[in-house]
């Protein structure tokens, strides 16, 4: 009864301001406090029903036995908070003696029939802590990123990349995270997430270099942002022996600027980058790969020198790179055994993987088979009309559904084009940096020309 009191008077409300012309901001705050409203008024019945109460305690039972009174009710989780959101609401439950976090996230499908919520996600904040995140349409459908969500000066390599199916925002942290594997097959939305992490690191004070198999492609069209690029496996390999030498000279500035003595305090040794002064602190550099697999297959001998030398070269930076400000960013369709030796080695220092759309259970498994098994099934599920849908798994284990924004090609030219003065020289890389020309016309006509009679 209540509970329609309150739609009655809401509607009532809404059908008087719709006179007047209000922000889409006003009817984002309307609807959310429409749904809180209608979370609090159910809460009660909700957790009942979906059997997340427990019964009162012994104490309380006895006394009403002894004051012969009814007894009293089922007692659900304490609400600590309910916080709309852009996307939906945020509850914060305590658990009561004998609940676990395990209830909750079995029960988030009865939870979302209940509430009339679109999704339900769980997660424990901490012992006794359940957060329940609720969205109130598919995020994931058309992806617009909170205006806030952008990469904070506390943590300068975290960006925003994606968001998620509980309205979160998935952010990219190289300094937790530092390199990471993404996965998918033909236009399952690779490209576009890759784009969509260069317009996140292009605003930022990071050196960007990619190795493009595509001949460049995907890479090239966003060079003024890039400090150092190649588009054939002869130039990744140069480039990455030069990037293992950078690292080296990297190491030996650190070590110079270690000044271990009993008489330092421990905080003052320096032991990566992030601990040296920032007059001295070397640029970040994100190393960006687009179809590694180009660079692991060979058809003659000296092709298989040439990928054993590249596969040591990215092994090397993936052991030893995170101190020394390398970070290794590497997207294929598939990343298994089979490319040969060295890349089950290469592929275990990949810690952030991220999954597109897969064709088969093995090319899902090379992404998250040795790290969280059930996020497998979830990639294998991802429908080919959704392209850049994709399964993020995080360090915890845990697993999340995340879709980038549709960042065009354009706008990403745009966006570095934009930065193209932040672009850092590094000696190392100098050969390797892009001039811009305008390419010479492609040699293999591209279109039948029209006979001179039609
Ligand atoms: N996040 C997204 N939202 C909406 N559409 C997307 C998204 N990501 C990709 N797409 C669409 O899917 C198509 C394929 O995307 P993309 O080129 O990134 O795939 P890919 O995996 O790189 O494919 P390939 O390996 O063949 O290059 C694009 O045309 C794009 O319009």
């Amino acid at each position: 009864m209540a509970e329609l009191v309150i739609v009655l008077v809401v509607v009532a409300a809404a059908a008087g301001l719709l006179r007047w012309r209000r922000p889409a901001w006003y009817w984002v705050c309307f609807g959310a406090a429409f749904a809180s409203v209608r979370v609090l008024v159910r809460y009660t019945s909700v957790m009942e029903a979906c059997g997340l109460t427990v019964p009162p305690p012994r104490w309380r039972l006895t006394l009403a036995r002894m004051a012969n009174r009814p007894f009293p009710e089922a007692r659900s989780p304490r609400i600590l908070c309910l916080r709309p959101t852009r996307t939906g609401l945020v509850l914060r439950l305590k658990l009561r003696p004998g609940q676990d976090a395990f209830d909750f996230s079995a029960a988030t499908d009865r939870l979302r029939h209940s509430f009339g919520m679109y999704a339900v996600s769980s997660r424990e904040v901490r012992s006794t802590i359940v957060e329940l995140r609720m969205t109130g349409y598919d995020v994931l459908d058309r992806v617009r990123m909170p205006a806030e969500a952008s990469a904070d000066s506390a943590s300068p390599l975290r960006i925003p990349v994606a968001l998620r199916e509980d309205g979160a925002v998935h952010y990219r942290d190289y300094r937790s995270v530092p390199h990471g594997l993404t996965l998918g097959a033909t236009e399952s939305g690779k490209s576009v997430y890759q784009r969509t992490l260069v317009c996140g690191l292009a605003p930022l004070d990071v050196a960007l270099v990619g190795i493009d198999c595509k001949q460049g492609v995907e890479l090239f069209p966003l060079a003024r942002r890039f400090s150092a690029l190649a588009d054939d496996p002869d130039t990744a390999l140069e480039l990455l022996e030069a990037l293992v030498s950078h690292m080296e000279d990297v190491y030996l500035l650190i070590r110079a600027e270690q000044r271990t003595s009993v008489a330092v305090p421990d905080a003052e040794i320096a032991a990566d980058i992030w601990d040296l002064p920032a007059g001295l602190r070397p640029t970040p550099v994100v190393v960006l790969v687009d179809e590694v697999a180009e660079l692991a297959l060979f058809a003659t001998k000296d092709e298989e020198k040439r990928r054993d030398r590249i596969i040591t070269a990215l092994v090397r930076l993936a052991q030893l790179g995170r101190a020394a400000g390398i970070y290794l960013e590497i997207c294929g369709q598939r990343f298994g055994s089979e490319l040969g030796k060295g890349i089950t080695m290469l592929r275990a220092q990949l810690t952030g993987r991220t999954a597109h759309r897969v064709n088969d259970e093995s090319s899902a498994n090379m992404a998250f088979g040795d790290i969280a098994p059930d996020a497998v099934l979830a990639a294998i599920q991802i429908s080919p009309d959704t392209p850049g849908i994709a399964v993020a798994g995080d360090t915890t284990g845990g697993w999340a559904r995340i879709r980038a924004p549709h960042t065009s090609l354009r706008d990403a030219v745009n966006l570095c084009n934009e930065h193209a003065h932040r672009t850092p020289d590094l000696p190392a890389l100098a050969p390797f940096r892009p001039v811009a020309t305008v390419p010479s016309s492609a040699s293999v006509p591209l279109t039948k020309s029209a006979s001179a009679t039609a």
